[in-house]
């Protein structure tokens, strides 16, 4: 059988270049080291099931497609831009969201956007306009901005302690989420309601061996079961705090706040079952990927003084100047810099797995029907025909000026095309209003003994977490 990067083909993708700040002594981020060639299959299989970064081999990293066969599936990995446009944009409609995926996720986000097809996916996306205006995303930036203050106060009280700051991103994106999914009017205990979603969400990332070996649904997955019990109760809490809200839509509608639950409620054309999927949906997607994006840019900064210095000379200098959060993405270029060059390195989603439904043609690539097609930010994002000096942390290649370099079709953190991330706008007003509200109160300092691991799980996640030591700034 062959493996991933048995052949390589297709034309190459051009090359585009970056302008760094200080390329000279530029901060690698770690990742782990691709084995020279590719691995035969039970190193490829213990791979898969360790860490699926550690799968790749340094071909992947320079090849524009690769085909390979799995179980007697032909498998692409495709990183020609033009390509990637012509299969996620183009020819959308030919590829399909990967079955292994749909197993994993149906079961609990059911109806949901992220895991709707065909006409269901077309009526839910459309219903869903009307919730994600620029103007409603912009609504939500004072609650992100009072709700990372007050974060930021608490771990100010914690000066010189180490803390896991991934873990402690994830309470920050969570209780964001929830600030602007129910304006904390939850029908029920809200620490009950946080375990509930901790346990959907961690059942979310856990592949069952049953669903790699293809096996019927009607074999029990046990994980899955254990975590049933979890999933009724956020549901229940869920439909509990829709039928209160509703009440309060129909009996004093100008009381109602202006959150994410309300805007689903008003929205025409879904049903009850499927506004309740689209929250728990909303949930799974929403901010353990936003988390993870915030973790490893306050980590990166920490290992790059001269960047650091230049995010916070930003926010010191302009926040004062710029009392609406909703202005905070346009005004700190540097900022979301950090970000998006986080991103970059640490895709939270780092693959967009799909399955071509006819045979497809591009260029000299052929699709034969039935195909599972991959296309991976970890490598697309780290490939050598795409980018310059693709393993050093260069945020400048994100600034306004140079961001014309980069191809809309080699920088997939939101994937692209009619499937693209709904909530990227606020994803990316929440990563730099977060951001700029940590940074101008605190600094981080990474204390582990060895560098961060990356491992992907359904995020990419620092293996054992982020142990930084909390400095409070002197302003
Ligand atoms: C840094 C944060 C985030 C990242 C990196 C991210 C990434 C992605 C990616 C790559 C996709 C496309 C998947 C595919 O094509 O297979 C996607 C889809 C989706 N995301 Fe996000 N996401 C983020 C935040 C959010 C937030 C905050 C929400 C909701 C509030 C959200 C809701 C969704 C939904 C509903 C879909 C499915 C869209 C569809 O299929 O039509 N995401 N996301």
């Amino acid at each position: 059988m062959s493996l991933p990067h048995a052949s390589g083909h297709s034309s190459a993708a051009s090359a585009s270049a970056s302008s760094p700040t200080s390329a000279a002594r530029a901060f690698r981020p770690p990742a782990p080291v691709p084995p020279e060639a590719p691995r035969r299959t039970v190193s490829f299989v213990l791979a898969a099931a360790r860490n699926p970064l550690e799968i790749w081999s340094r071909r992947a990293f320079r090849e524009p497609v690769s085909r390979a066969d799995w179980l007697g599936v032909p498998t692409f990995t495709i990183n020609d831009p033009a390509l990637i446009r012509h299969c996620l944009v183009d020819n959308a409609r030919n590829y399909a969201m990967q079955p292994l995926r749909q197993r994993l996720l149906r079961p609990i986000l059911r109806d949901g956007l992220l895991t709707a097809e065909g006409e269901l996916w077309r009526r839910t996306r459309r219903a869903m306009a009307p919730v994600f205006t620029p103007k409603n995303i912009l609504g939500f930036a004072p609650v992100m901005r009072a709700r990372t203050e007050g974060f930021a106060e608490r771990l100010m009280a914690r000066d010189g302690e180490t803390v896991d700051l991934s873990f402690q991103m994830t309470l920050l994106t969570y209780d964001i989420l929830q600030a602007t999914l129910f304006s904390d009017d939850i029908a029920g205990e809200p620490q009950a309601f946080a375990r509930s979603m901790e346990r959907t969400i961690a059942q979310m990332g856990r592949v069952d061996p049953l669903d790699i070996l293809n096996a019927p649904a009607f074999l029990p997955r046990l994980g899955r079961l254990a975590a049933r019990g979890a999933q009724e109760h956020l549901r229940q809490v869920i439909r509990a705090t829709a039928e209160k809200r509703r009440a309060l839509l129909a009996a004093d509608p100008e009381r109602a706040p202006n959150d994410f639950l309300t805007l689903l409620l008003k929205t025409d054309g879904l049903s009850e079952a499927e506004i309740e999927d689209n929250i728990v949906t909303f949930i799974g997607a929403g901010h353990e990927t936003t988390a993870r994006a915030l973790g490893w840019t306050l980590y990166l900064l920490s290992q790059a003084p001269e960047e650091r210095a230049a995010v916070e000379a930003e926010v010191d200098a302009l926040l004062p100047e710029l009392p609406d959060p909703a202005t905070w993405l346009d005004r700190l270029p540097r900022t979301r810099a950090a970000l998006e060059e986080a991103m970059r390195f640490y895709p939270p989603a780092p693959s967009l797995n799909r399955t071509a439904i006819a045979a497809d043609s591009f260029g000299s690539t052929d699709i034969p029907a039935g195909s599972t097609v991959l296309f991976l930010p970890w490598i697309l994002h780290r490939h050598e025909t795409l980018w310059e000096a693709p393993d050093e942390f260069r945020p400048a290649r994100f600034l306004p000026e140079n961001r014309g370099r980069i191809d809309r079709f080699q920088y997939l953190p939101f994937g692209a095309g009619p499937r693209v991330c709904i909530g990227a706008s606020f994803a990316l007003q929440e990563g730099v209003i977060a951001l700029a509200g940590l940074v101008r109160r605190l600094r981080f300092h990474h204390a582990g003994t060895r560098a961060p691991y990356p491992v992907q799980r359904i995020t990419i996640q620092p293996r054992g977490g982020l142990p930084m030591r909390i400095e409070r700034r002197p302003n």
